[in-house]
Parts: structure tokens; C-alpha cells; sequence
């Protein structure tokens, strides 16, 4: 039997390297997209979109009350991948969501309705297996450096700040110390932003350029010496080996589970 997926975001830069995913796998078959346009349209009939005769549904409920679907995959943007998870968990329709931008407050609201529904839901802040061993590391690293600092690099289009990725790091690695404010007691900033955005003392320094993708370095630092832990993602291929992993997992899941590393055997 394949499991039935709905994608969201699919005419995106990782919606279309998941289509393409997704298509070409046995495991695996396409049965609905949700797009912010071409309600109605089949995607076959969108240019440049694969040859596959599947609906395009704008309103994403309409699409869950329609479509019989295993699995929901939001790969669209922050502002609507909340609202899209929500109408599909409410709908008992096991998700994975890699759309970054979320807040602690809506994971923890996606959080109840997974587990009250006891439906499966993955969000992965990083697909690629690399990325989820360079959090575990800085994790592991943090219990004997206690002072770090990341810094995360991503292509101009991102829309949100920090990354997903920088926030999950921060967090696995504040399981492992102390908050601690870090740097002179008396520092000041003479240029607003100038020491990154603040996560109980860690500091995330977000770079934004052309020609990057998704790119992270943690530093930590001890007394004469540093140690940096660096993960680079080159193409979005980084990221489908994780989306399809993820497929499989969620099915096996009655909950909702935060990070790739919880569901990594
Ligand atoms: N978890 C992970 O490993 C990764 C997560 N991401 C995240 O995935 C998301 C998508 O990234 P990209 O593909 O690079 O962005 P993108 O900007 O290329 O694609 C987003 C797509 O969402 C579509 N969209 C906008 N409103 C929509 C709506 N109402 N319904 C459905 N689709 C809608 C846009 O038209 C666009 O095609 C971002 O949040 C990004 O941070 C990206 C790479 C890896
Ligand atoms: O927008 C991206 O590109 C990425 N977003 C995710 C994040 O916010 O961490 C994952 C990866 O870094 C690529």
C-alpha cells in the first residue's frame, strides 16, 4: 500500500524537489496540493509543474474534507503552514511540517491537538541528517563549554529570522547548561542588533545573502581554545532523504514530536 500524500507550497523551491521526491517514489503518491493560487486546476495543467492529475485547493479545508489523504506535508511559508497543520490535525490527518517561523506557543498548541486527536505529527526545524547531528553535537558539546553562540546563514529569500534551525540548536543546547548571560556584565550595544537576538544568553547572529542556502556554525567557547561545529546544506536534494523518513515515522505516531532526532533510531 503507498501512503497518500498532500503537499503544500508545491510550486515553492522545496515543495518542487519534494514533488519530483514523492512522484519517482513507489512508497509514495501524490494525491492533492494546496497553493495560495490555481484553485481547481489539476497540477499537470500549471507550467512547469510535473505531469501528475492531481487537484489544487486553495482553501485547505476544503482539501481535507475532499481528499483522503494519509499524510499532510507543509512546506509552504510561515504565515499560513500554522493554520494549514491545525486544519489538518483537527481533521485527524498525520502531519510533517518542515515550514520554519513557528512560535514556542504554536508548537505547543499543535502540540495538544496532535496528542488529544492521538494523530502523528513530525515538525522538523532541519530534514537533512547532517544538520540533526550538528544540533546533537552542540548539545553534547555544551555540557563542557557552557559559552556559545550561532550563527546561521541562509539565501535572501527567507522570510523569517532566526532560523528554525538556530532556534532548535539553542534550545537542545539549553537542556544541557544553565541560562547564563554571556560576554562583559557591562557590555552595551552601540548599534542595535550588533551582539544577534537573544535566547536565555545565547546568542543567534542571522546572515542573509545570495548565493547561500541553509548554513550553520555553532561556536563554543573555553578557556585558549574554541570549538565550532559547522553544517552546510549546498541544494534543497539535502532535505528529501530527511522528508521521506519522516513520511515513514509519522505513521507509526499517535503524537506530535518536535525535531528529527526524536525519531531517529
Ligand atoms: N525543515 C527543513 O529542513 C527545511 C525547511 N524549509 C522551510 O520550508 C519553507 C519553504 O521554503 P522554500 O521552499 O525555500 O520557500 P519558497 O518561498 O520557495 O516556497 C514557499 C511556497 O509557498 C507558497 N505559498 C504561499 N502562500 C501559500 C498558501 N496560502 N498555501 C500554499 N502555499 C503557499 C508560495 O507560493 C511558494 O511557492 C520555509 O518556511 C523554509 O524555512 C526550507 C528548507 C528546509
Ligand atoms: O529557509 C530555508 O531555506 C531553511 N529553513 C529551515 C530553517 O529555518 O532552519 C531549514 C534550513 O535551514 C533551510
Amino acid at each position: 500500500m503507498t501512503i497518500k500524500v498532500i503537499i503544500s507550497g508545491p510550486r515553492g523551491r522545496m515543495g518542487r524537489e519534494a514533488l519530483d521526491m514523492i512522484i519517482n517514489d513507489k512508497d509514495l503518491e501524490l494525491v492533492a496540493c494546496i497553493d495560495r493560487m490555481n484553485d481547481g486546476k489539476r497540477l499537470s495543467d500549471v507550467e512547469g509543474m510535473p505531469n501528475v492529475n492531481v487537484p489544487i485547493f486553495v482553501e485547505p479545508n476544503q482539501c481535507f474534507q475532499s481528499v483522503s489523504a494519509d499524510i499532510f506535508l507543509e512546506l509552504s511559508i510561515p504565515e499560513v503552514g500554522f493554520d494549514h497543520t491545525k486544519l489538518a490535525l483537527m481533521s485527524k490527518i498525520k502531519s510533517v511540517v518542515g515550514t520554519s517561523g513557528f512560535t514556542s506557543e504554536q508548537i505547543d498548541l499543535l502540540t495538544n491537538i496532535a496528542n488529544e486527536n492521538k494523530v502523528g505529527c513530525i515538525i522538523a526545524p532541519n530534514f537533512a541528517i547532517g544538520a540533526v547531528l550538528m544540533m546533537q553535537f552542540a548539545k553534547k558539546a555544551a555540557t563542557y563549554f557552557s559559552d556559545v553562540e550561532i550563527i546561521e546563514k541562509h539565501h535572501d529569500q527567507k522570510l523569517d529570522a532566526p532560523s528554525g534551525t538556530a532556534v532548535k540548536t539553542a534550545k537542545m543546547i539549553q537542556e544541557s547548561r544553565q541560562a547564563k548571560r554571556q560576554g562583559h556584565p557591562n557590555e552595551k550595544e552601540t548599534m542595535d542588533g550588533a551582539r544577534g537576538a537573544d535566547t536565555e544568553g545565547i546568542r543567534i547572529h542571522s546572515v542573509r545573502l545570495p548565493g547561500l542556502v541553509a548554513h550553520q556554525e555553532v561556536i563554543l567557547g573555553g578557556l585558549g581554545q574554541t570549538l565550532t561545529i559547522t553544517h552546510d546544506s549546498y541544494n534543497r536534494k539535502s532535505f528529501m532523504t530527511g522528508i521521506k523518513y519522516a513520511l515513514g515515522k509519522v505513521m507509526q505516531l499517535e503524537k506530535l514530536v518536535y525535531g528529527m532526532e526524536n525519531v531517529m533510531d
